[in-house]
């Protein structure tokens, strides 16, 4: 019995370890097992053949397309076509088709017959939230994405133009509490920093400085379009056919779900509070999304919390991201063309020379040449396509191309932005190309529009992007960052042109602008410019680089 009982003692846990193990080794195989089937499910399901449309095809892997859509995109939009050598892709229509589908890619020339129709003939939320998944991740606006893109356009800009002191001090804290003192040359991992400064610049124009601080709203803010775009990818994963069922599997839809509880958790005391205040007080409104979002819903919804915490996240996953992707961006290009940090710094100190000059409105509006810095660095590292629409009712282009309703478009981005009809020496970074090109056409001495009267035409439906037309246009504002047409859509195109773009292009002036005054910035001796990292139709900076930070001195 001792025996037994000191065999048990002795074998119970090793036995028990051994059970652990093997449970352990057959989950790993299931979850193995299961997840080879899923891939072979994903990589060999045959392709949707989609409507009919009149133009070539070019068939890719579906690898291919997922990891290497920027070379594809670009090889594609220059080769030869596949059925006749006399067409080329660049200025036809063609189509990809990789066993995620088909889609139809319309070139800059034929760009502008589109850009104008109305959402019932071309639209941008079909493909938006088919592309998102939102069925399954609820990443839609849905009624109020018209509400949310007209806040922006109205009252976004102009409050930032306002905000500009507050953001300087704002970033200031941020450099003097997350930066380190760079008092020699220091490495400084740029990427994770930046999505954090601009979530709390952004936070202060969103949410206000209750909230813009607070660690877990930033989490909650900055985390929403990751978990999203991971639950996308996630889904994307299964046919359509089995996401169904395939969505209890994933996670990230949950996290997704809590995010939005205590986002709304979060927001709804302080709207509360604020409506408590409506009938008679005469207190001052507070100037943020909350408020113009508050005063612009109907009676019924303005105690609905769940909208306000939904806007709001939706928000912040259209603007953090790509906005700190850009400027991290601006400082890799920064930091390889050392001699454009001169240039730039000398502009800032002459802008910003003033004492009020931060007060000023007009102030930013004067850094030309960062203005074109950012848009050449822009031109390339931004996204592989743009303008992603869904036909809905068919249309004929002029060209014969005949698109039936159900048709999934999309525009070669990265091909256009480096085609050298539209961009001479496509592959040469030059920090001035548009500077150059506002100064052969307007006078020097002439300012800048204010980002609200830049113009983008939404009317034409003939395309300015011939070629024979491609050379320099007969407006100088053509070439600011927050310009948009036929051969320039990295922020989209027509009546769903990005609404945020000139929120984002004081938000990128008033950081680098900041730095460069600050900082000189370098890579380590002999290191290229870090490459950007290709997943589907996105491309985003390396978020590991190391860039080398030192004050400079007064
Ligand atoms: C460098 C930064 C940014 C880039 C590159 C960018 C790019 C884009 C692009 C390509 C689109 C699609 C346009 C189309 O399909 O025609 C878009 C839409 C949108 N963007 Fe931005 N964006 C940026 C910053 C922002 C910011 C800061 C905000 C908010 C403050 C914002 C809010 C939106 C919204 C709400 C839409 C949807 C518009 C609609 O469907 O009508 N974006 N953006």
């Amino acid at each position: 019995m001792d025996f037994l009982q000191a065999q048990n003692v002795s074998l119970t846990p090793a036995t028990n370890d051994i059970t652990q193990q093997i449970q352990a080794n057959s989950r790993f195989i299931y979850y193995a097992a299961l997840s080879i089937i899923v891939f072979c499910v994903w990589l060999f399901h045959p392709p949707k053949h989609g409507p009919q449309v009149s133009a070539p095809f070019y068939e890719v892997s579906r690898l291919r397309w997922m990891f290497n859509a920027d070379a594809l995109i670009k090889d594609s939009y220059r080769k030869v076509s596949l059925l006749t050598d006399s067409i080329k892709f660049r200025d036809g229509v063609y189509q990809i088709r990789s066993t995620e589908g088909v889609r139809t890619i319309i070139p800059p020339t034929l760009v502008g017959e589109l850009k104008g129709l109305s959402e019932d003939i071309l639209s941008a939320k079909t493909a938006v939230s088919e592309a998102m998944l939102s069925e399954y991740t609820h990443l839609s606006a849905d009624a109020h994405s018209d509400v949310l893109t007209l806040l922006l356009k109205t009252k976004a800009t102009h409050h930032l133009q306002r905000m500009v002191p507050t953001l300087k001090e704002e970033l200031q804290f941020i450099l003097d509490t997350e930066f380190p003192a760079c008092e020699d040359w220091t490495p400084f991992r740029i990427q994770p920093f930046m999505v954090r400064a601009v979530s709390r610049l952004s936070g202060r124009v969103f949410v206000g400085s209750s909230l813009s601080r607070s660690e877990e709203w930033l989490r909650v803010s900055v985390s929403f379009a990751v978990t999203a775009f991971i639950a996308v990818t996630k889904l994307q994963f299964f046919p359509p056919w089995m996401r169904p069922v395939a969505q209890y599997f994933i996670s990230e839809l949950k996290t997704i779900r809590k995010d939005l509880a205590t986002a709304q958790a979060m927001l709804q005391p302080l709207i509360k509070e604020r409506l408590s205040h409506v009938d008679g007080s005469d207190q001052e409104k507070p100037d943020d999304f909350i408020q113009w979002l508050s005063d612009t819903l109907p009676e019924e919804e303005k105690q609905n919390y769940y909208i306000q915490a939904k806007m709001q996240l939706l928000l912040s996953a259209s603007s953090i991201h790509t906005t700190s992707n850009l400027t991290t961006d601006c400082i890799y290009d920064l930091a390889v063309h050392q001699e454009m940090q001169d240039i730039l710094r000398d502009e800032v100190v002459e802008a910003f020379a003033e004492e009020d000059a931060w007060e000023r409105k007009d102030t930013i509006g004067r850094l030309k040449k960062m203005d074109s810095f950012i848009k050449e660095s822009q031109r390339l590292s931004s996204n592989i396509t743009s303008f992603i629409r869904k036909v809905m009712k068919p249309i004929d282009l002029s060209d014969g191309t005949h698109l039936p309703s159900g048709t999934s478009i999309l525009t070669p981005l990265a091909g256009m932005s480096s085609d050298e009809r539209y961009f001479p020496n496509p592959e040469v970074f030059d920090g001035l190309r548009f500077w150059k090109l506002r100064q052969q056409q307007s006078p020097p001495s002439t300012r800048s529009p204010s980002p609200s009267s830049t113009s983008y035409t939404t009317t034409h439906r003939k395309s300015s992007a011939s070629p024979r037309s491609s050379s320099p246009a007969t407006h100088s504002s053509r070439y600011q960052f927050t310009s948009i047409g036929d051969t320039n859509q990295n922020f989209g195109l027509g009546k769903h042109a990005c609404p945020g773009r000139f929120f984002a292009a004081q938000e990128i002036k008033i950081i680098l602008s900041y730095l460069l005054l600050n900082y000189d910035i370098k890579l380590r001796d002999g290191e290229a410019r870090p490459a950007p990292v290709v997943f589907m139709m996105t491309k985003s900076p390396s978020q590991t680089t190391e860039v080398l930070f030192r004050r400079r001195k007064a």
